[in-house]
């Protein structure tokens, strides 16, 4: 007795049922270690060695500590890393003039990796409220809304200097107007566009995710909040435009932050921008809530941790910044 096709092709378990027809059904799809970029926070105490109570195992560093632990994570095969600073010694003011001090941690801690690990890709954070007296990611008016071109201007000084001081990659995460355009005619004016990657984080939202960051870096704006220039949740159709104008600007990779809530705009980026690069950032409250349903025992941890990565790949993601990038690299052996 014939079958019909239907009931032939309702037959699924017989394509996945051994670890190797598993593995050819999530052909590339798998999480690879290049595919993990680490966030690290790089502080003005050169000594420091410093816990962040909301991001378990996270701290801030001083440059000096920062060669003995990246050198074991090279050796697993880490492979590229994204520097925040965080200034806390000296006083913030208004354009963010620490931002790019040649004395500060960020090109202190880009001249060390370089010259330490000849093969780890250096990409450094662009924005200016870890710097401004008032938290914000531009320079403000008097009214305390955002100046774009001063604030675009100074952005594209700020990610020069980086790239002159030897990162790889320039990743502005501020939000405003025009500046992937900004920093890319700056770099082409400096000589350095050819050798400097520029990371767009485009669609970034004005998310309740980014609290134990703000912490780490001591950057929550003094007045106000930032749903002016970050992206609304719901703003499918902006997140869509800000990928696109990216792309026409010059940005060499896009980026979606956060993650889990928002990989349906990981596929949008995905379809929209095929031709680049797609990072996504998993943020310091995706990892904090990873890790406290852990505790609370809702799951564990790794399988966890795996599974929300594996949807950003599946979802379109190439390239993932995670805090978890240290336990990947054991878990991928
Ligand atoms: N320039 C802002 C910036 N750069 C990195 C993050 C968040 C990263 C994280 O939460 O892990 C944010 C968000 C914000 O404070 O608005
Ligand atoms: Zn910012
Ligand atoms: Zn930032």
């Amino acid at each position: 007795m014939s079958k019909s096709n239907s009931e032939l092709n309702s037959i699924l378990h017989s394509g996945y049922q051994h670890p190797t027809s598993r593995a050819w059904q999530s052909q590339g799809r798998n999480l690879t270690k290049s595919m993990f970029m680490y966030p690290l926070f790089i502080t003005d105490d050169d000594d420091a060695e410093v816990e962040l109570a909301s991001m378990p195992g996270q701290k801030r560093w001083g440059v000096n500590k920062l060669e003995a632990f990246l050198a074991p994570l090279v050796q697993k095969g880490l492979e590229s890393v994204i520097l925040f600073g965080v200034p806390l010694k000296d006083p913030k003011d208004e354009r963010g003039t620490l931002a790019d001090d040649p004395q500060g941690p960020v090109i202190k801690a880009i001249r060390l990796l370089r010259r330490a690990f000849p093969s780890l890709y250096v990409a450094t954070d662009v924005c200016l409220c870890e710097y401004t007296s008032h938290g914000h990611c531009g320079i403000l008016f008097e009214d305390g809304t955002i100046n774009n071109e001063p604030s675009i201007a100074r952005l594209a000084q700020v990610a020069v200097s980086y790239a002159k001081a030897g990162a790889h990659c320039v990743a502005p995460s501020d939000m405003m107007d025009g500046r992937v355009k900004a920093i890319k005619q700056a770099l082409l004016k400096e000589g350095l566009a050819g050798r400097t990657t520029l990371m767009a984080y485009s669609a970034k939202f004005a998310s309740s995710l980014y609290g134990p960051f703000r912490d780490a870096v001591d950057s929550a704006p003094s007045f106000g909040n930032r749903k002016c220039y970050q992206l609304p949740p719901a703003a499918r159709g902006l997140a869509r435009r800000a990928v696109l104008r990216d792309v026409d600007e010059g940005a060499d990779i896009i980026m979606v932050k956060p993650t889990l809530p928002y990989l349906d705009i990981v596929t949008e980026a995905r379809d929209l921008a095929p031709n680049h690069p797609l990072a996504c950032y998993q943020v310091s409250g995706e990892f904090a809530m990873i890790h406290a349903g852990a505790k609370a025992g809702v799951y564990d941890l790794r399988t966890m941790a795996e599974e929300t990565a594996i949807s950003m790949v599946r979802a379109g993601a190439t390239l993932i910044l995670s805090y978890f990038t240290p336990e990947f690299l054991d878990w991928l052996d």
